[in-house]
């Protein structure tokens, strides 16, 4: 099942440098783990924004939601889920 997920970003002003570049490298480690498995298909910087545009490719929306709470920033996220279908002027489909 494909899924839209936007993601916003709000963290502290005043979190601690070092724990905030851990915990970035954390979230990207753990994103990039995803993308190499195939679940996350595509993520684009939101211009102007700390926030992505994602897709998501899993089993269903209890997978997505698994992903999601686990990230590492979710605390720090608001998280908009978008299911998607196909369309039938998408001149990709089958
Ligand atoms: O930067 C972001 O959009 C937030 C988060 C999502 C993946 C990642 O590496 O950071």
């Amino acid at each position: 099942m494909l899924f839209s997920v936007t993601m916003r970003v709000d963290l502290p002003t005043d979190m601690d440098p070092g724990a905030k570049r851990e915990l970035l490298q954390r979230e990207r480690e753990y994103s990039q783990e995803l993308q190499r498995g195939g679940e996350w298909v595509h993520i684009w910087r939101v211009v102007g924004s700390y926030a992505n545009i994602s897709v998501f490719d899993v089993a269903d929306g209890d997978r997505l939601h698994g992903i999601l709470w686990n990230l590492p920033l979710f605390p720090y996220m608001t998280v908009e889920v978008t299911p998607l279908a196909a369309h039938p002027s998408d001149i990709r489909a089958g």
